[in-house]
């Protein structure tokens, strides 16, 4: 791969399993990466090992990652900030950046999620936190990529979008290399979309492997969960090819038969009879598609759109319905057309 590159200094904010994958990616490529963490203790351990043994066992991270625990000193100077801390945390970290920088930045988040009540997206959730002259783009950047196998250096594929495409290409071209193949796509709303609500679907499939339900219900939850996402995407305006992409039935098969997924493997515990409280508590890492799984069923009341694998997946999460009765709810739903849907799918963002 000859992509010519001068090396940067560039920010990755989050030293969690993505954030440190991404930064070895970065170091890779030759750029001068400063991995902030919110834990100095965990900072001190990735600098004195060369490793961070909490997210990523084992790995040893390139030299050029440097682990940063203030935040001003990471961030002096980078144009670029790759954002990687959980959903629920962008908010806060968001208002640090502002609180220390004073110039333009570009900021690429690599996070999975809508927040619930407000239904943003996270671009809009940067938008509405970065005042106007701090902004130069925002890059979303989102595939099928457990930081497992990135951390391996295993072949893998992702998506960047933006509203501004010459933002995304030159955030492709930070990240490509032999290993990491990075593909661009202009459907900013489908990219995000697919991400976040991929991981409500991956839930689904964990309890119903928990169940010791087969492979026909998994291909059942991943093909009629990703007509629900399409179904709400195009009515918030994503276009409908973007799901048949990485980002959409991409993410969806990876989320949804991987052991690093941490969706997986919090739906699996649920589906074998453990309380959600225990399972997060087991998990010690994010489990996105719970807080996604709140905002989704917001948007499918909003948007007025079916979605009944996310309806049964809430009634578990947070109204204590037994895994086994929601299958059950759902497979006797009134009978209807497989394509019932497409028709308006496929007219609603035709012209996007
Ligand atoms: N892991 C993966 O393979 C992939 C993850 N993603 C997405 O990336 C995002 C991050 O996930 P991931 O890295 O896996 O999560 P992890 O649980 O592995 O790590 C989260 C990191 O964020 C830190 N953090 C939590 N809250 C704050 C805060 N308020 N301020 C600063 N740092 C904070 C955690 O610190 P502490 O250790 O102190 O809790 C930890 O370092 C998610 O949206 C996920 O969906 C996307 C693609 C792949
Ligand atoms: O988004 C991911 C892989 O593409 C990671 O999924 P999990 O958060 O379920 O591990």
């Amino acid at each position: 791969m000859k992509v010519e590159r001068k090396p940067k200094d560039v920010a990755v904010l989050g030293a969690g399993s993505w954030g440190t994958a991404l930064a070895m990616v970065l170091a890779d490529n030759g750029h001068h990466t400063r991995l902030w963490g919110h834990n100095p203790v965990q900072i001190e351990e990735i600098n004195r090992s060369q490793t961070n043994q909490k997210y990523l066992p084992n790995i040893s991270l390139p030299k050029l990652v440097i682990g940063y625990s203030d935040l001003s000193e990471a961030i002096n100077e980078v144009e670029t900030i790759i954002l990687a801390v959980p959903t629920k945390a962008i908010r806060e970290v968001l208002k640090k950046i502002v609180q220390f920088r004073k110039e333009p930045l570009t900021i690429v988040h690599v996070s999975k999620g809508i927040e619930p009540d407000t239904l943003l997206r996270i671009s809009e959730m940067i938008e509405e936190e970065m005042p106007l002259g701090l902004l130069k783009d925002i890059v979303v950047l989102s595939g099928p990529s457990h930081a497992e196998e990135v951390s391996l250096r295993h072949p893998t594929t992702v998506t960047v979008s933006a509203k501004n495409m010459e933002a995304a290409e030159q955030i492709q071209d930070l990240f490509i290399n032999q290993n990491f193949r990075v593909y661009t796509n202009p459907d900013l709303v489908g990219v995000e979309i697919g991400g976040a609500l991929k991981n409500i679907i991956a839930l689904a499939a964990g309890i119903s492997d928990g169940l010791g339900y087969g492979d026909n219900a998994k291909a059942a939850l991943i093909t009629r969960g990703l007509a629900e996402i399409a179904r709400l995407g195009a009515k918030m305006g994503a276009r409908p090819l973007t799901f048949s992409g990485l980002t959409g039935i991409g993410d969806l098969i990876v989320t949804c038969t991987s052991v690093h997924s941490r969706n997986w493997r919090a739906g699996n515990m649920l589906g074998k009879g453990h309380n959600l409280e225990e399972v997060l508590d087991k998990m010690g890492m994010v489990v996105e598609g719970v807080r996604t799984t709140k905002a989704a069923y917001q948007l499918a009341e909003k948007y007025d759109v079916k979605m009944p694998i996310t309806t049964a997946l809430y009634g578990i999460l947070f109204s204590g319905i037994e895994p086994k009765d929601a299958v059950d709810g759902l497979m006797k739903r009134r009978k209807t057309h497989e394509m019932e849907d497409l028709a308006d799918i496929l007219s609603l963002n035709s012209a996007n």
